[in-house]
């Protein structure tokens, strides 16, 4: 691809692989964005949009982003924070996934207990700065100064082994569904910070005249995130028992009353959080509704 191709186009970072990748795609296809990625390319053209596509490591999108050579990028909150770029993006919309936490391990059969214990000895992470952050804070509480720091370590991955190789007494790493820190042997006690994916942009944009476009996709982005995190919930309720059900699924501004041809019954249309539904439904059948359906969104603007 000719480089001058990409000129006049906004440069949109995307996770070139990992956790976030699939995710992407997913916000990209309901966005309606459209590309075809060539094998072993890095940047692509949309089709349908003066946009470029540059897939790039998750955890340098915040840099690109914050020194304005990107315009737009969708990374780990973490990892804005581990760049220190915080105050160079704006953190425009939470993605609803990528959810996350950075937490303090340590063996579960060993003899530390707190991080009050582990200070002062030997952390293994990829994330020097946040663990940096935090340890440096505990150290200078508990007054541990010079040689008796917490020494910190970079890894670049595999941080779940330094303990069992003997490289650490604790780590700092991600954790979501815990699996790899039991695998492991360890256990969390503490959490320096939670995550999820964002999308960001960068506080000092390089064309003015990309404004426009940033906020259209941005507006598309919100769309497709509200429609995987809302459904439809719809029931047929009598009349008289509107006010408890209304409480119940009050909806995003109101929900939609429609009369059936039965005398007395109404049917309630309502935007619900999706990991609300079954307590919910729950509800609803207790306070008198009937016929309760859900329907999935494939895509809204609210
Ligand atoms: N287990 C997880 N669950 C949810 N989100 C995660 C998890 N691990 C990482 N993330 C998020 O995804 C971002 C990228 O992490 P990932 O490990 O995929 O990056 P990577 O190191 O670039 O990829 P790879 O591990 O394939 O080299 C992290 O900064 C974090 O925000
Ligand atoms: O709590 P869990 O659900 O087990 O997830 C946590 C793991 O996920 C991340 O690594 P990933 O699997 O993305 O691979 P990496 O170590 O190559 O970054 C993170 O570094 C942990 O190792």
């Amino acid at each position: 691809m000719n480089v001058d191709s990409l000129d006049g186009r906004l440069l949109f970072a995307i996770p070139k692989k990992g956790r976030l990748y699939e995710k992407c795609l997913s916000i990209l296809a309901g966005a309606d964005i459209q590309f075809r990625r060539h094998a072993r390319l890095d940047v692509c053209l949309v089709l349908n949009h003066p946009i470029a596509l540059v897939f790039l490591p998750a955890s340098d999108i915040p840099s690109f982003v914050g020194k304005g050579n990107v315009d737009l990028g969708i990374t780990g909150h973490d990892v804005i924070l581990e760049s220190q770029m915080q105050e160079h993006v704006i953190e425009e919309l939470r993605l609803g996934f990528g959810k996350c936490a950075l937490q303090v391990q340590v063996p579960e059969a060993g003899s530390i207990k707190t991080v009050e214990d582990l200070a002062g000895k030997r952390v293994v992470t990829s994330f020097e700065v946040l663990s940096g952050e935090y340890f440096g804070k505990l150290d200078e509480k508990l007054q541990l100064s010079g040689e008796k720091r917490t020494n910190i370590e970079y890894v670049g991955g595999s941080v779940e082994a330094a303990c069992a190789l003997g490289l650490a007494d604790g780590i700092v790493d991600l954790v979501e569904s815990g699996d790899t820190m039991r695998a492991a042997g360890l256990h969390a006690i503490a959490t320096v910070l939670e995550s999820e994916a964002v999308l960001v942009k960068s506080r000092v944009p390089k064309h003015e005249a990309h404004a426009g476009l940033i906020n259209r996709i941005t507006n598309r982005i919100k769309g497709v995130v509200a429609a995987n995190k809302y459904a439809i919930c719809q029931y047929n309720v009598a009349r008289d028992r509107l006010p408890a059900v209304i409480a119940i699924t009050p909806g995003r501004r109101a929900p939609t009353i429609s009369p059936l041809e039965e005398d007395g019954w109404v049917a309630v249309n309502s935007m619900v959080e999706k990991k609300k539904l079954a307590e919910i439904m729950d509800n609803l059948v207790e306070a008198g509704a009937e016929d309760i359906l859900i329907f999935n969104l494939d895509n809204c603007r609210v």
